[in-house]
């Protein structure tokens, strides 16, 4: 389990994480999501020790990580796969880090057979690819066998069957009981993988629900077609809906659920042929919630 409490952190007149608070709990896969710069990799910095808060606390398994008596069987964590010494080979960083923690190497051989680098261990980190350096970076991650494991984008650069197979190791890894949190900018990735999301934006958290329940919550359209619809869309805009005139007819009705609808064309005798709710998409949820939280946007305006 992890548990971040009210943590705050700044870096001179950038305030990259403003009182975050979230747990994220274990047997399930939590997506860590937020546009760019909205200081997901300075919170899993934070909950690693690697960077010191300002305010607020962060906990693993009910305490500070930094005063873990083994960090690697507690925490495993992947921050950026970049992060190796280009002239060693594959199988000796694992051994390096395996050394360092007293973990023998029957793991490293494992873990390497398990993320699929078995045939290249004995090649040179410098020659890797990104995705091949993910690859390492996670089993470095996997090889404390903890509990708890931080991947801060972990499919970046992968091929998509790179990326389905980071995806099945995270929710093999929730299956086993283990707590995983993951992040991404992309939402798209993380509909098939989590099944909790943390959103934030400008270091604020702005959702944490399960991820079926995030696009029901959010905007709900409803396509009516009737034969009187200039008349029906007049009556919804008076009662505050947004309406929509398709250019192949009917109407997009943002606000009232359909049984309000189809009460207000009864009310007023108006025929309706077709009402069909439309549940707003995961991407149309997500980019909702964060639309104000975009540091930058095409154009390069900075907002
Ligand atoms: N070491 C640092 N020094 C100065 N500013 C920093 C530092 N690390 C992060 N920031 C700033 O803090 C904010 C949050 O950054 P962070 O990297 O945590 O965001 P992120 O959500 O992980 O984004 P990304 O997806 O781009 O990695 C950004 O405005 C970033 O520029």
């Amino acid at each position: 389990m992890i548990e971040v409490s009210g943590l705050t952190k700044r870096y001179g007149r950038t305030l990259a994480v403003d009182g975050l608070t979230f747990t994220v709990r274990p047997g399930q896969v939590t997506g860590f999501l937020g546009p760019n710069g909205a200081g997901k990799s300075t919170t899993m910095r934070a909950v690693l020790g690697l960077d010191r808060p300002d305010a607020g606390e962060t906990r693993v398994n009910g305490r500070s990580y930094l005063r873990s008596e083994h960090p690697m069987r507690e925490v495993g964590a992947l921050l950026d796969a970049g992060a190796v010494h280009g002239g060693r080979t594959a199988f000796d960083h694992l051994r390096c880090v395996a050394r360092s923690n007293r973990i023998g190497v029957t793991r490293v051989r494992e873990v390497l057979e398990r993320v699929g680098l078995a045939e290249v261990a004995r090649k040179r980190v410098g020659g890797f690819s990104l995705g091949m350096k993910q690859r390492l970076g996670i089993a470095t991650a996997l090889l404390g066998d903890p509990g708890v494991l931080l991947y801060d984008e972990p499919v970046n650069g992968l091929d998509p069957e790179g990326i389905r197979w980071v995806r099945e190791l995270m929710r093999s890894l929730a299956a086993d009981g283990r707590t995983v949190l993951v992040s991404s900018h992309l939402m798209s990735e993380m509909a098939l993988t989590a099944d909790r999301v943390l959103v934030v934006g400008r270091g604020r958290l702005i959702a944490d629900a399960p991820i079926d329940e995030l696009a029901a919550r959010h905007r709900r359209e409803v396509f009516v077609r009737a034969p009187r619809e200039s008349e029906l869309a007049r009556l919804l805009e008076e009662g505050g809906a947004r309406v929509l005139a398709q250019p192949d007819g009917g109407l997009v009705v943002t606000g009232p659920p359909p049984s309000a609808i189809a009460e207000l064309a009864y009310a007023n005798e108006i025929v309706v042929h077709e009402l069909t709710p439309r549940s707003a998409s995961l991407e149309d949820a997500y980019l909702e919630l964060t639309d104000e939280a975009v540091e930058y946007r095409a154009g390069g305006a900075l907002r």
